[in-house]
């Protein structure tokens, strides 16, 4: 059967449970990969369409009055849906809409086999970046005239349709085999096309490579570059920032951003004279560009190599990407290697044996497998980053990826991987890879000895953080029920074995109960929020005599973990292999161990220990966490004594015009190299201002009421003249629920109060949100105030609600002051100010993101001014100017601003 009807429908909302119609139907028939037949109608539902629609579609209550309703034409269109794959882009919603309107119209339901374009293009193209009609098209290069329409659409879907087939047809047979064996749990039909496709010449075949019956995407060799490099940095960068520039071609056109160059010439200098250099770029100075071009040319003229480390695998695929732009400019190649942690790559007999096995099948998990042995016929990298899988195929990923991969594959991605590593001239890893490496596998570092750290303030917590442990029931649950089925697989005693895993199981959850419990109990005012509203309490502020218990039960927990260690070396049978026992019983060790070293009573001031758990969830979803406090002697050790030259950069590094807090932290020598700040090349002082109400009530944390009514009323006002478009950005969680619930009673329906920790769905998701709905306001705490980028329109004021000071029984902050005060240090100055600063600069970027960005910073935080330490943000931060006056006042100002 190669017949397909392609649908596309428009509707009046989502559910024809419920009670919603179809407006449009377009269908399109297709044989042989030709079109033979279109059908498009308008359609009369019988009732109200929303202006939401009208406004998504075109399709108005106006057009569709004197159009003939669904059952007026379900005779007419019923014959195209016979001997035909039914074909749709999200087949539930299309075929759920027909078969209700069918019914409606007394005929039978479709009962074709069908064809779901969102689940094949998730299949066969994971590195698409959305799976939206729309955007997938433009990602694959068809023509879209009219989205939103359903001819158009089911015309489109049509096309995609016959690429994918294309697709699926020139698979390796290997792979389509395997997917045979996966296409019972698809939603798609797929059977019959993978048994045609499968027939067909094998001759294809012959492209791939083949490991554990799996096909795969053979390795490039990259060549080494063995040219001679002879021009000096000078005349090539001067050649760079001249216009005409060899860029132009890669940015059309390239800027001429102040700076830009500057930052080049500092770099190339410092690592050529072996110093260290520590700068920081305002925003929209293209900072990443400026490195890049240096270090790259640096490397190739000396034939040394760089390290390039950023804060999150994101950015390092961002920094590719970026690389990836202007080489196609530059006279030299350059090799560059993007490494991630083993965790990242998909491991090929891991992956083969867990297809071997469907224990656990679902429909999410058979998708990602499908996903898989596709994409293993596509990848060079064998990165999960480069691709899309559905959101529980991540938690599946995790147990075929090489973290546990046997050292004697004949393949591995990691592997190759670290290769590409040996050949690089410049290697992108991030923060907790090098801090990773550094602890325990220098040598993969060695032979770079030069590094750039870009987002160079979030080095010092990921040291802290990497250096640290993290428990989590949940997690320790999964993993103990992982644990299970593996040691069942190599023992026969199955009887001790569970009397085993139930003792412990019983034990865990005795612990993380009264874990739980220890976080509620004693003064309330030493209990914080984090972020999400998690309760957090330092052990240091339980009372040992409590801990101790804590400790004795953890001990339990260590006793049966030992048990159960010598019960799989004496009971192994011979079918398991000595490197899976072994694999096992170090899985073991190393949670015992992590135990032993969080529950112990001879604390030394080193490190800091934190439970977490939820306000209202289940007794035992606690987590414990562990952090080093002495980063600066781990980075003075480990880290930099590994390079010739470091160069630190960020945007957000210094206090005051000074980096003494961000040397400090890093315990980095103050003599050397150069320091400098370039500022952001954007006007601030045109584009924004600075507004701060004198009349609010004073906050006070006994009765923060006042104060948040009066914040709420003000923000209730400024929402008129902004309509919305407004980031509010809170210290406290408990601040924000509260504000939250307010600004709910007072804009009622009139505005979307989207909130983080509140509102579901990820950061990206809310933000999102804030961006498509008209009126909305967005609420943030913690990780709102960096990272958020939200150009243009869509954000017209910021509202900073109090000074960014951490609250001071936040255990990170807590310990350290404590720490510093032993020292003799003043933890005011030294630690509490420089990290409100570097806050507050990061939530005065927010505004700002373009050099046409226009807006308003309020902070209802009179401090700012009143207060001596006010002048330490104001000095950090872009001049603009700046209004100091009674919030009626400034409401007219914001009122003139925007008209
Ligand atoms: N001189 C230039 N002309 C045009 N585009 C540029 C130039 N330099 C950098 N870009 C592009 O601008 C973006 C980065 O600029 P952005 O304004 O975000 O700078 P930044 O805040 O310093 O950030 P980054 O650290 O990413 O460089 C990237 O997309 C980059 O490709």
């Amino acid at each position: 059967m190669n017949q397909f009807v392609v649908v596309d429908l428009e509707t009046t909302g989502n559910s024809p449970q419920k009670g919603d119609r179809i407006i449009e139907i377009g269908i399109v028939r297709y044989i042989n990969g030709e079109v033979v037949d279109t059908y498009n109608q308008l359609l009369n539902p019988n009732m109200h369409i929303s202006r939401f629609i009208t406004h998504l579609t075109g399709i108005s209550n106006e057009l569709i009055f004197d159009q003939p309703t669904f059952s007026d034409i379900a005779d007419d269109i019923y014959h195209f849906f016979q001997d035909a794959y039914f074909v749709a882009h999200n087949v539930p919603f299309d075929l759920g809409f027909l078969n209700v309107e069918f019914k409606n119209a007394g005929l039978p339901p479709i009962n074709q086999p069908t064809i779901d374009t969102v689940e094949l293009s998730r299949l066969l193209r994971p590195d698409a970046p959305s799976f939206k009609l729309s955007q997938l098209v433009t990602f694959l290069g068809i023509d879209h005239d009219n989205p939103h329409r359903a001819s158009s659409d089911a015309y489109v879907t049509a096309q995609l349709l016959d690429e994918l087939l294309h697709e699926l047809r020139a698979l390796p047979n290997a792979t389509l085999n395997q997917l045979k064996t996966i296409e019972p749990y698809l939603k798609s039909d797929l059977h019959l096309i993978l048994e045609q496709f499968s027939q067909k010449d094998q001759s294809k075949d012959l492209h791939y490579s083949y490991l554990h019956g799996l096909a795969y995407c053979p390795t490039d060799r990259t060549s080494v570059d063995v040219s001679d490099f002879d021009q000096s940095f000078g005349e090539w960068i001067e050649s760079i920032f001249t216009n005409p520039s060899p860029l132009d071609s890669a940015f059309s056109p390239f800027e001429q951003r102040l700076g830009q160059r500057d930052i080049s010439e500092y770099v190339f200098h410092s690592l050529s004279s072996h110093n260290q250099a520590i700068i920081e770029a305002g925003a929209g100075t293209g900072k990443t560009l400026s490195y890049l071009l240096a270090s790259g040319y640096f490397a190739k003229q000396n034939k040394q190599k760089i390290i390039i480390s950023t804060y999150l695998k994101r950015l390092q695929d961002q920094l590719l990407d970026e690389w990836n732009k202007i080489k196609g400019a530059l006279e030299w190649p350059l090799q560059i290697a993007n490494l991630k942690g083993k965790q990242n790559y998909i491991s090929i007999p891991l992956f083969s044996d867990s297809l071997a096995n469907d224990a656990q099948m679902n429909y999410d998990i058979a998708l990602t497998k499908a996903i898989l042995l596709v994409w293993l016929t596509q990848t060079k990298t064998g990165d999960i980053d480069d691709i899309q899988l559905p959101a529980n195929g991540y938690r599946y990923f995790k147990t075929v990826s090489s973290l546990k991969e046997s050292h004697h594959v004949e393949k591995s991605f990691y592997r190759d991987a670290l290769m590409r590593v040996e050949e690089a001239d410049v290697l992108i890893v991030n923060h907790a890879l090098l801090v990773e490496f550094a602890s325990s596998d220098a040598q993969v570092l060695e032979p770079f000895n030069y590094m750039i750290v870009d987002e160079a303030h979030h080095l010092e917590r990921v040291i802290a953080n990497q250096l640290g442990e993290q428990l989590h029931y949940k997690q320790l649950l999964t993993t103990f029920k992982q644990l299970y089925v593996d040691i069942n697989s190599c023992t026969n005693d199955r009887k001790q074995l569970d009397q085993m895993f139930d003792s412990l199981k019983q034990e865990l959850d005795l612990l993380f109960r009264y874990l739980n419990h220890l976080t509620k109990q004693g003064s309330f005012k030493k209990t914080q929020k984090n972020d999400l509203g998690r309760l957090q309490r330092s052990i240091s502020e339980i009372d040992q005599t409590d801990f101790s218990v804590s400790v004795d039960m953890a001990e339990r927990v260590t006793m049966l973990m030992g048990d159960l260690d010598r019960f799989i070396q004496s009971n192994q049978q011979k079918r398991a292999s000595i490197e899976v026992v072994n694999q096992l019983r170090d899985q073991i060790q190393n949670i015992k161990s992590q135990f032993k070293s969080y529950f112990r009573l001879d604390d030394h001031n080193e490190e800091i220990k934190w439970i977490e758990s939820e306000t209202l969830g289940a007794e035992n979803a606690v987590s414990l966490y562990k952090e080093s406090l002495n980063v600066s002697t781990f980075f003075k050790d480990k880290i930099n004594p590994l390079f010739d030259s470091i160069i630190y950069t960020g945007a957000t590094l210094s206090v005051s015009n000074s980096f003494d807090y961000f040397k400090a932290q890093l315990g980095i020598d103050d003599s050397q190299g150069i320091e400098r700040i370039i500022p952001s090349p954007y006007h601030h002082q045109d584009q924004m201002k600075l507004l701060i109400p004198n009349d609010f009530p004073i906050m006070d944390y006994k009765s923060m009421d006042p104060f948040l009514e009066a914040t709420c009323e003000f923000i209730f006002s400024l929402a008129d003249i902004t309509k919305g478009r407004m980031l509010i950005l809170f210290n406290s969680h408990d601040l924000l629920k509260k504000a939250y619930r307010y600004l709910n009673t007072l804009f009622a329906d009139d505005y979307l109060i989207i909130a983080q920790g509140i509102t579901s769905g990820s950061h990206e998701r809310l933000k999102k949100n804030f961006q498509t709905f008209d009126q909305s306001i967005l609420l943030g705490t913690n990780a709102f105030w960096e990272g958020l980028d939200i150009p243009g329109e869509d954000l017209q004021a910021v509202v900073i609600v109090r000074l960014p000071f951490d609250p001071p029984h936040q255990p990170h902050f807590h310990a350290l002051a404590e720490k510093m005060k032993s020292e003799g240090k003043n933890p005011f100055t030294e630690l509490a100010l420089p990290r409100a600063t570097i806050r507050f600069k990061q939530g005065f970027g927010r505004l700002i993101r373009t050099k046409h960005d226009r807006g308003l910073l309020f902070v209802c935080d009179e401090r700012l001014i009143t207060k001596q330490y006010g002048q330490t943000f104001l000095k950090s931060t872009p001049d603009v100017p700046t209004y100091y006056r009674r919030s009626t006042e400034l409401l007219d100002l914001a009122l003139e601003w925007f008209s």
